[in-house]
């Protein structure tokens, strides 16, 4: 097996073709519009989900089989056909163009591999198996989902405005650094899942009076 190296790509209106249009390329190609991508998908079928963002103009879908010009032009392209002579022209295509390129069902055509992830809001837990097991990563995603709720959205969100906050705001970096390091804490994600409109005031208040002490 290959080591691996771990990466989070900005790929926001970047150009990344899908080729097929079944549950794998659908699942694809949600990541790759969440991440802000430009999603061009060509398959000869599509799911509803795929007729539908094509629709409101979410993906760019030409509704007939793979031809080697799609890849023109783009940053990243998967293969997620059922058709490995297909899946492996699309390969051939994309490695000639220097282009980031997976092949769904086969590794040794990928030049990146697809984490199974858990989002809340920026924060981002990406688990790879290194292929070994696309379905532990799937458990081990529906694991971690069930211990990082979505109180992580706004907590993180909060940390990062409070982060900001401290870093204009006081100039000692001891201090800097021990109040986010408070911030950090199961007693404040607690209080986002029990009371998530008043965190706000109550962190502010927390570091206004650490201020007031600098002051
Ligand atoms: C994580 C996830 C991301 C995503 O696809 O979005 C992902 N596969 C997922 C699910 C899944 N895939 C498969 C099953 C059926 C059960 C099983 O086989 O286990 C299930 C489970 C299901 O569908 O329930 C079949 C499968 N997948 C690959 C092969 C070929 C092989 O292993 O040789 C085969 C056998 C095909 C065959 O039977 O011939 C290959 C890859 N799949 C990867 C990613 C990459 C390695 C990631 C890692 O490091 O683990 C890699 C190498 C390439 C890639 O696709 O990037 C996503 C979970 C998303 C989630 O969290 O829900
Ligand atoms: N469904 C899964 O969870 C899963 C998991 C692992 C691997 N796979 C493999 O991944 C591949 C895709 O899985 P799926 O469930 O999405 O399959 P699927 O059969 O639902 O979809 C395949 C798609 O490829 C399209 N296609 C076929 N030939 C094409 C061509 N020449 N140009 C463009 N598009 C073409 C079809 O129109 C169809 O939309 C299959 O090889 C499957 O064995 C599937």
């Amino acid at each position: 097996m290959k080591p691996l190296y771990a990466m989070m790509v900005d790929i926001t209106g970047r150009r990344c073709l899908v080729v097929g249009g079944g549950s794998v390329a659908e699942r694809k190609a949600a990541a790759l519009l969440e991440a802000g991508a430009l999603v061009k998908v060509v398959s000869p079928s599509a799911t509803p989900l795929i007729q539908k963002w094509a629709l409101l103009g979410r993906v760019e879908w030409k509704n007939r089989p793979y031809a080697p010009t799609d890849g023109i032009g783009c940053f990243l392209v998967i293969a997620a056909t059922d058709d490995n002579q297909t899946n492996e022209a699309i390969y051939r295509d994309a490695k000639e163009r220097g282009q980031w390129i997976n092949v769904v069902d086969q590794p040794e055509l990928c030049n990146f591999t697809v984490p199974s992830t858990v989002k809340r809001g920026p924060l981002q837990i990406a688990i790879s198996t290194g292929g070994a097991s696309p379905s532990l990563a799937k458990k081990i995603r529906q694991d971690l989902e069930k211990s990082f709720g979505e109180e992580y959205e706004r907590y993180l969100g909060l940390l990062q405005e409070m982060r900001e906050k401290v870093r204009a705001e006081v100039k000692d970096p001891r201090l800097r650094y021990s109040l986010m390091k408070e911030l950090v804490s199961d007693e404040w994600l607690i209080e986002c899942r029990r009371d998530p409109e008043g965190v706000r005031g109550k962190m502010l208040g927390f570091i206004q009076s650490h201020l007031s002490v600098q002051a």
